[in-house]
């Protein structure tokens, strides 16, 4: 699509762009994260966009689970030989964000890529690395993560896999003692792994150390077939991801030498004498690292969907404001601003946290390199909250935009569906949320405990600002609205822990207290995480060198933003005082206004995005806004319109309505 070729447009669209009061170009260099970053992303998306090999013969949706999985593994395989064949300086962590939307509903290899070769990089020593990393980066060998159980994903200590090290001949018996014991889930485990990183209980000298990550060869690598002593199989459709080939994994008694235990951090030695690492988390770090790259993941997913919503409502004429005038574009109606403008914000919110969260997560790696374990309770925090969040915020916004897409945000062709299911799984994967955000709050109760004691850990430090509690801000400048954020999230802990320690003064076990609280503390880890990305979102904005155009649109972004979530949560605003029901009065029209303002800008915004529509892929959302026709094409390529009457009229309508005569 020539964007340059007004012609070819719809013309509310063409309307919407003559309004743009801000350079695009600046905007989608802010997005991508630099200028360099753009053109980079682009070249990719170039090279993949005009590959006819990544075309599907027919759409998705009619193919059956085995084409699906066939169809989706022939992309990947040959993106993957794609992305080797490029010229150096290829980093396939920068350019993940370039791949969203040609692997579609999943992808046999995602695991390998996110998964077993960073838990290579993470958990193996140099040797090891030396041995399978090349291997696995030139896809010699394709790896899973293969963690979770029949009956254990959440909690990793209860893992019933056991790794029995013997050492008169030095190695692992790797075992499966009971149909819970069954590994389940891993992506790529069914079909596509040879390889795979299974974190099973480890057993030496009469002593279970806990879950360890051991690598383990599944198939032959000339025949594929799996592995005497190994049972492999596909766990059958799921609600999304179904080109993905999920699996499940049994061991009966399978040997593995003694070295194929990934050694980074702890060791078990020839004689079985177990060396146990810095910090007892640090096998954990394989999670912990995808939890930080899901964040950036889900503002991608709600980029895509944002985009679709807003120009599908640029374009969409419904129903009327003035009575007996033209119908108008339903982006005019403020019901319709207020589902979709929020979601644009929050792109934003989620891209900045993403890059704050990710530094962090470098400067904590850097520290791990000289043995410094301090920080690792602070990045578990903030990942794990982050992860949470983001994808809890994109999963109901996803479906926001399709709700606000009407009955055509319900089909397939527009690709709602299929963002949303592609999204929602990662509430689940890589620690459930609410689990994950529990573990936020455990972190914020320890350290409001240990107030006065130097941590280092700058997300917890205002919880020993309690001066903050006693005053509340007249003004409501970007700042002082983050600052009602603190005094909320400072608060929600203050009275969590009171109610514990008021239930353990009571006479009942921490743990019990602990359970009897956990709604409570469940909403102090969620103000807390919406307050690190308040002030993320409003220091990066305040901050950033950018024309006057872009700068007013991101500050009303990030101001509608915090005030959004004010409004969601007001209650516990008032509860501490924070604001007073008539500020609460006052900003919600400020919301409003905020609304109107940004309406004219919200197509710009989203083509800010720059979304190919061959990776869009939406019905609803394409550059041009040709809807109606696409709609039309989309649905001639329904199996069932090939012939006027289906066989299945033959066989049960007609009988049907023959029997009664
Ligand atoms: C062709 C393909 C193209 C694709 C291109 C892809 C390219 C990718 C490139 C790069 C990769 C980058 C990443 C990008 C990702 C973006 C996309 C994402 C797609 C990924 C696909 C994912 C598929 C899914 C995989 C999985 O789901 S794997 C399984 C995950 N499972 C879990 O997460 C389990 C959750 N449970 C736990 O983590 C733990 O059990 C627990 C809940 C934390 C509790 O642990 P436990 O040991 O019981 O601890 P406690 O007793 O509660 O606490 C003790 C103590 O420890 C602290 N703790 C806990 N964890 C940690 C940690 N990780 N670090 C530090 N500390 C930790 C805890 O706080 C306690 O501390 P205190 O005692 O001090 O309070
Ligand atoms: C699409 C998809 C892909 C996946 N890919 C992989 C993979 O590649 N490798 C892999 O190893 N795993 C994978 N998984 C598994 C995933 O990691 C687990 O499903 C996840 O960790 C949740 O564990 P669970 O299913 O046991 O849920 P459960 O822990 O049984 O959760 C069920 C409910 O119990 C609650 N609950 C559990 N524990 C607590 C607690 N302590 N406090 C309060 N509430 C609690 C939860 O909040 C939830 O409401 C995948 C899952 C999905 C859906």
């Amino acid at each position: 699509m020539d964007k340059n070729n007004e012609r070819e447009c719809n013309e509310d669209l063409i309307r919407e762009r003559r309004k743009c009061n801000f350079n695009i170009e600046e905007l989608t260099n802010i997005v991508d994260g630099g200028k360099a970053r753009t053109a980079r992303r682009r070249e990719i998306q170039r090279l993949l966009i005009n590959d006819p090999e990544f075309l599907d013969e027919i759409p998705q949706d009619y193919m059956s689970h085995e084409d699906r999985y066939s169809n989706e593994l022939r992309k990947s395989a040959h993106l993957m030989q794609k992305l080797a064949d490029q010229e150096s300086g290829h980093d396939i962590h920068q350019d993940i964000g370039a791949l969203t939307g040609i692997l579609k509903d999943g992808n046999p290899l995602m695991v390998h890529l996110s998964m077993f070769i960073p838990a290579i990089l993470g958990q193996a020593n140099s040797e090891q690395q030396e041995k399978w990393l090349g291997r696995s980066l030139r896809n010699e060998i394709i790896g899973t993560y293969a963690q979770t159980e029949l009956g254990h994903g959440t909690f990793v200590r209860g893992l019933e896999t056991r790794a029995t090290y013997d050492p008169t001949v030095e190695e692992f018996v790797l075992h499966t003692p009971t149909i819970t014991a069954t590994k389940w889930w891993p992506g790529g485990l069914g079909k596509t792994c040879n390889y795979c990183v299974v974190m099973a209980q480890l057993y030496t000298q009469g002593r279970c150390y806990g879950p360890h990550p051991f690598i383990v060869q599944l198939r032959d690598e000339e025949t594929h077939r799996s592995l005497p002593g190994i049972t492999l199989g596909e766990i059958g459709p799921r609600l999304g991801l179904n080109s993905n080939d999920n699996g499940f994994l049994k061991f009966e008694n399978h040997r593995i030498p003694r070295t194929n235990m990934l050694m980074k951090h702890s060791q078990v030695l020839k004689d079985g004498t177990y060396v146990k690492p810095l910090h007892n988390k640090l096998s954990y770090g394989t999670m912990m690292l995808v939890r930080v790259g899901i964040v950036g993941a889900c503002s991608r997913s709600l980029q895509y969907a944002v985009t679709i919503a807003t120009r599908y409502s640029a374009v969409r004429h419904q129903s009327e404001i003035v009575p007996g005038q033209p119908e108008p574009q339903i982006l005019d109606y403020q019901t319709q601003q207020y589902k979709v403008i929020p979601q644009i914000a929050s792109v934003f919110a989620l891209i900045f946290s993403a890059r704050s969260l990710s530094k962090i997560q470098s400067s904590v790696t850097a520290k791990l390199k000289d043995g410094n374990t301090d920080l690792l309770p602070e990045l578990h925090s903030l990942s794990s909250g982050l992860k949470a969040l983001s994808s809890s915020d994109a999963s109901w916004g996803v479906e926001v935009c399709r709700l606000a897409c009407g009955g055509h945000g319900y089909l397939a062709s527009s690709n709602l569906p299929r963002t949303y299911t592609g999204t929602t799984c990662a509430i689940t994967y890589e620690g459930e949320n609410t689990v994950l955000l529990l573990q936020v709050a455990r972190y914020l109760i320890k350290s409001y405990r240990s107030i006065g004691k130097e941590t280092g850990a700058s997300s917890v430090s205002y919880l020993a600002d309690q001066t903050s509690l006693a005053s509340s801000s007249s003004s409501f400048s970007n700042k002082a609205l983050v600052q009602a954020f603190k005094l909320s999230a400072l608060s929600l802990v203050a009275e969590a822990e009171a109610r514990l320690q008021k239930l353990c003064d009571m006479g009942q076990e921490f743990y019990h207290a602990w359970n009897y609280c956990s709604v409570l503390l469940l909403k102090c880890a969620e103000a807390h995480t919406r307050y690190y990305i308040c002030e993320k979102y409003e220091q990066t904005v305040d901050s950033l060198k950018a024309s006057e155009g872009v700068k007013n649109v991101l500050q009303s972004l990030c101001r509608l933003y915090l005030i959004y979530h004010i409004t969601l949560t007001h209650g516990d605003f008032l509860k501490c005082g924070a604001l007073t029901p008539r500020n609460i009065a006052v900003l919600e029209g400020e919301m409003c206004d905020l609304l109107a303002v940004l309406r004219p800008q919200a197509v710009s915004i989203v083509d800010a995005f720059d979304i190919p529509d061959e990776l869009l892929g939406s019905t609803l959302g394409c550059w041009d806004g040709n809807v109606y026709q696409r709609l039309y094409d989309e649905a001639l390529k329904s199996p069932l319109n090939k012939t006027d009457v289906p066989d299945a009229y033959y066989k049960y309508l007609l009988p049907l309505m023959k029997s009664s005569l």
